[in-house]
């Protein structure tokens, strides 16, 4: 069988994750192709009060699929978090009782060419990697249907929780291609090579009860009132904290996953050692406080 890759000499022969750096210069040439196709937005909320930001994927005549100008909005509100000191948590969605159908086939139709696939992949991977590196805790709230590139975009956060009628779906296998946003290799890290091999290589769509057994979503909720659901679930159990603190567990934790050990525990002293003595710390000790 001749390999379709064999015509892609364009491809850079080696790419490794750190690499991707190697790659932001074409970012922007991207970001300016791919505003040109319209429709859709993507909102992001900031509450100061809770420290919990919301983003709502707004497509709803097509399910909230991603418009290239929606993927272009969704990278700039990652940017504007990124310099958000007050935030805690991050929680995305879809507005309409939908999450997201993944790629706008209207838009993907126009952009079938191995080199316009390489460029939108290596824009989502670079949001996606962004959305997943913010010190705060973010939650993939998945109502409706989560399809394709949809269902990548529930894995780059830290939780996912799921409405009862909801299903998630990685369909890419039935529409020709792979996982284009990062989806195959962040499934693999939260699932294992077995199971993510079984979603990504059927292609079938799970409900709440297959995907909560599988240990992709961490929380079935009503149909009704999910997105203050998911909030009330995020505050309660993750964001009562000092803000700071918060921040520096979500970054020791992603410093474990993706770096080496000495350097993930050269990191964790220092942003241990910045809080220790500190007004929170002070506070509790003072307290007597009982664990049991
Ligand atoms: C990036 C890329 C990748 O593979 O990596 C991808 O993500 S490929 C995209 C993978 N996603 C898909 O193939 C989704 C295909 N769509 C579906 O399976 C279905 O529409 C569902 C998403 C399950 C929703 O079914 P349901 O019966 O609830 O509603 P529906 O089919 O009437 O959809 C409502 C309207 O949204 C449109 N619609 C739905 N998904 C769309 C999409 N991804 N792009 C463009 N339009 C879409 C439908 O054509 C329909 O338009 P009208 O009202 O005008 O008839």
């Amino acid at each position: 069988m001749k390999l379709f890759t064999a015509s892609c000499s364009w491809i850079p022969r080696f790419i490794s994750y750190r690499g991707l750096s190697s790659l932001n210069s074409n970012l922007r040439d991207t970001k300016d192709l791919l505003i040109k196709y319209n429709g859709g937005t993507v909102d992001l909320v900031k509450d100061t009060t809770t420290g919990i930001a919301t983003i709502s994927l707004n497509n709803p005549g097509k399910k909230n699929a991603l418009t290239g100008k929606m993927m272009v909005e969704l990278a700039d509100n990652i940017s504007e978090l990124e310099t958000w000191g007050g935030g805690k948590g991050l929680i995305l969605t879809g507005t309409e009782g939908s999450f997201c159908s993944g790629g706008d086939l209207d838009f993907v139709k126009k952009v079938l060419t191995p080199e316009l696939g390489f460029q939108m992949s290596c824009f989502m991977h670079d949001t996606l990697s962004r959305l997943h590196q913010l010190p705060m805790i973010s939650v993939a709230l998945i109502q409706g249907g989560a399809f394709g590139g949809g269902a990548e975009l529930t894995t780059a956060c830290d939780f996912r929780t799921m409405t009862e009628s909801a299903r998630i779906g990685f369909v890419n296998i039935k529409m020709g291609v792979i996982t284009g946003f990062s989806g195959g290799t962040r499934l693999t890290r939260i699932l294992g090579q077995r199971k993510a091999l079984d979603i990504l290589c059927s292609g079938r769509s799970l409900d709440c009860n297959d995907a909560k057994t599988i240990g992709l979503v961490d929380l079935v909720i009503p149909d009704m009132d999910s997105l203050d659901k998911t909030k009330s679930w995020l505050i309660k159990n993750y964001c009562t904290w000092d803000t700071e603190i918060i921040r520096r567990v979500k970054q020791v934790t992603l410093a474990a996953a993706e770096m080496d050990i000495e350097t993930s525990l050269a990191r964790e002293r220092i942003l241990f050692s910045q809080l220790w003595g500190g007004p929170a710390q002070k506070a509790a000790v003072s307290k007597n406080l009982k664990h049991n």
